[in-house]
């Protein structure tokens, strides 16, 4: 079905996936559990998020105080370990998957867990919107056989082009544009649901999809009737359990709703008009201030960070950091410089192709971030 989408040989289906992502609270008993619910509930997919910690995070980020009532550690990096699943524990809540009949795949969060995934042959493979500036694991990504679907949170429109031109380079249109507002909760009058129709206008020949972190199921019922064909939402067995994204996550319930509000709309033949105007969709959904504020056309035609995406740009973004110690005075090359998350951030990762051939104007240590500062004007 993904494939079929994304290939637009069927506009009038959609592909529900279920953001498992760290709501497993680190037990693979839990993540089974939420795989099976998640069928029930009629989800075509379970996500997870891999991550090799080293790969994504330079020491200093995963060495920083994590203070937060959602923290399983001391430490950001071990509070990211507490909830890592090894490579093992993949391969068993894969084959559980299988076995269930539910489509698994996870987000690459750099460019180790992107090989794993390759490796593991799932169905497409994510690149969150944390990794939609990480141009070189994008363009790694987009030489790959296996379909790609990039969210677009916490960027801006140039950005998009950008992945929309490295895909085109690589001559690969098995791919899917998320619109997506990276703050959780995310307040409804942020929610700019009118941006996917203005994505569907800017690259017609690429599926849209939508990868909401609002409350409620609502505003992503409208996304679908906006145009969006593949739906993401975060999955809880309980939203009240410790973890950042349980409070923005749907529940069975809810999950429930929106896998069967999806049939509604087929069986009304909704989705055989590939979109409706903002009026229309608060008409289907019979109104409601939230809704007109997610369907306000105000910002509809352009796409920059959020006030609201700032502390998860600030927490999760990437940036650039030294791959080795680079003297003063080094001719920065591609070999030298890496794309992590950086405590405190080197200058942000949509740079990457920019600041080679640039000259230091001091001593960089590996793994250390490259700031404005750093370069030689
Ligand atoms: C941008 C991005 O990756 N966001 C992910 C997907 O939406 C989130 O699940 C984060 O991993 C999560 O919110 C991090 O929470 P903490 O910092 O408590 O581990
Ligand atoms: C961050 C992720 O997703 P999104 O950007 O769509 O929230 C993810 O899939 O890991």
């Amino acid at each position: 079905m993904l494939l079929d989408i994304m290939k637009k040989n069927k506009c009038n289906e959609v592909y529900l996936i279920a953001e498992i992502g760290q709501n497993h609270q680190g037990c693979v008993e839990t993540a089974k559990k939420m795989i099976l619910t998640a069928k029930k509930a009629g989800c075509n997919c379970v996500k997870f998020q891999k991550s090799d910690l080293k790969a994504k995070f330079t020491r200093s980020a995963l060495d920083r105080r994590y203070i937060s009532d959602h923290s399983w550690g001391k430490t950001y990096g071990e509070h990211k370990e507490y909830l890592e699943f090894t490579k093992e524990q993949y391969r068993q809540l894969q084959a559980y998957s299988n076995e269930i009949e539910i489509d698994f795949t996870a987000s690459a969060m750099d460019e180790t867990s992107l090989d794993f995934l390759c490796d593991l042959k799932v169905p497409f493979i994510k690149i969150g919107s944390g990794d939609a500036n990480n141009f070189p694991l994008l363009t790694k990504a987009a030489k790959l056989s296996i379909p790609l679907v990039i969210s677009t949170g916490m960027q801006t429109m140039s950005t998009v082009d950008k992945i929309v031109e490295i895909m085109r380079q690589a001559g690969n249109n098995k791919y899917a544009l998320m619109h997506c507002v990276s703050a959780y909760p995310t307040p409804s009058n942020d929610c700019n649901i009118r941006l996917i129709a203005t994505l569907m206008r800017r690259f017609p020949n690429v599926t849209i999809g939508y990868s909401g972190h609002e409350l409620g199921v609502v505003i992503t019922q409208a996304a679908i009737l906006t145009g969006a064909r593949i739906i993401e939402r975060h999955f809880t067995l309980d939203k009240g359990q410790k973890g950042s994204d349980h409070r923005c996550s749907l529940d069975p319930d809810e999950m429930q709703t929106l896998a069967r509000s999806i049939d509604e709309f087929k069986s009304k033949d909704y989705l055989s008009i590939s979109t409706r105007s903002a009026t229309e969709v608060i008409s289907i959904l019979r109104g409601g201030h939230q809704l007109e504020q997610a369907l306000d056309e105000s910002n509809a035609n352009e796409k920059y960070i959020l006030d609201s995406e700032l502390p998860c740009r600030l927490k999760l973004g990437k940036s650039i950091v030294a791959s080795r110690n680079l003297p003063e005075g080094h001719i920065i090359q591609a070999a030298d410089i890496a794309i992590k998350v950086s405590e405190p951030p080197g200058i942000f990762a949509e740079k990457f192709f920019e600041i080679i051939d640039k000259q230091l104007k001091q001593r960089v240590n590996e793994d250390e971030p490259i700031t404005e500062h750093a370069l030689s004007i």
